[in-house]
């Protein structure tokens, strides 16, 4: 399976991002870097991702993405910074940030820009395999983590909470069903996502979400991923009683993204 692939291609970039900073090093920086947070917060880490998906309304996380394996390139022009003000501009909750680069061409430095320019918290979207990305992660200045329940065990998902709370920093815990909700819930996630994506024939199935909905406690957030397209999708999640929307490829073909983001949540608006 793709992610399979995907999953040992991760694993070969650690190794060698780890002959570069070594695993000791990334975690004395990311350390420093949490700590000069929680003096500046005085004491606590605010873990400003799961806050801002506490909205009122259905939230949204905007994904910047250049390209991904179902899709090839999605964005040949791809001004990332200013993608990233717009969906902060039209209310975006928070942003996903591919830095996967050989199947998403992402990169690592798209985050750490985004990041350092936008108010809104960052999602790192990528493909954990190895605790290095969590400090990784923090280095860069995310503020959450992607971890995907069918490439991590449980001692690993649970390792990778423990490591991401540490460090102030959230983990959007990955689903595709109920099993994997299971193992999700038993290793602690606070904000679990359910991706719509069939990785095996690449169809997306919006209900996927609403159908697994039910297995998750109304305390933790529910994050529905990819394949929304329309307003009907955001309404019907939102009755669904879905927390946040992780949208990726609507965006990002999206010319006027401030209105296709007005148009989605329900308000008029007209996509250019
Ligand atoms: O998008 C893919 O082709 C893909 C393939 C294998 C693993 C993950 C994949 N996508 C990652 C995502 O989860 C999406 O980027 C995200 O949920 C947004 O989806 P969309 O709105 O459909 O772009």
């Amino acid at each position: 399976m793709i992610l399979d692939e995907i999953a040992k291609s991760a694993k070969r970039r650690v190794e060698a991002e780890k002959k570069r900073i070594s695993c000791r090093e990334m975690k004395v920086l990311a350390g420093k870097k949490a700590e000069a947070e929680q003096e500046g917060a005085k004491g606590g880490f605010d873990f400003p991702f799961e806050k801002a998906l506490r909205g009122e309304d259905i939230s949204f996380i905007c994904e910047v993405k250049k390209a991904s394996p179902s899709k090839g390139v999605i964005a040949e022009h791809f001004p990332y910074l200013e993608i990233a003000k717009e969906y902060e501009q039209a209310g975006a909750a928070a942003i996903s940030c591919l830095t996967e680069p050989e199947y998403f061409l992402g990169q690592d430095r798209y985050l750490e820009e985004i990041a350092g320019r936008v108010k809104i918290p960052v999602l790192r979207k990528d493909f954990t395999v190895d605790s290095y990305q969590i400090y990784e992660a923090k280095v860069l200045g995310a503020d959450a983590v992607l971890l995907i329940c069918a490439i991590l065990s449980e001692e690993q998902i649970r390792e990778s909470i423990r490591i991401a709370d540490s460090l102030g920093l959230s983990a959007l815990v990955e689903a595709h069903d109920e099993q994997e909700i299971v193992k999700a819930l038993s290793c602690g996630a606070r904000i679990l996502g359910v991706n719509n994506r069939n990785l095996k024939d690449f169809t997306v199935h919006v209900e996927n979400s609403l159908e697994l909905r039910r297995y998750v406690p109304g305390d933790i957030l529910f994050v529905a991923e990819s394949g929304i397209r329309t307003a009907e999708d955001i309404e019907k999640l939102r009755q669904g009683n879905v927390q946040a929307v992780l949208i990726g490829e609507t965006l990002m073909r999206c010319r006027d993204k401030k209105a296709m983001l007005e148009e989605l949540r329900g308000k008029k608006g007209f996509c250019g």
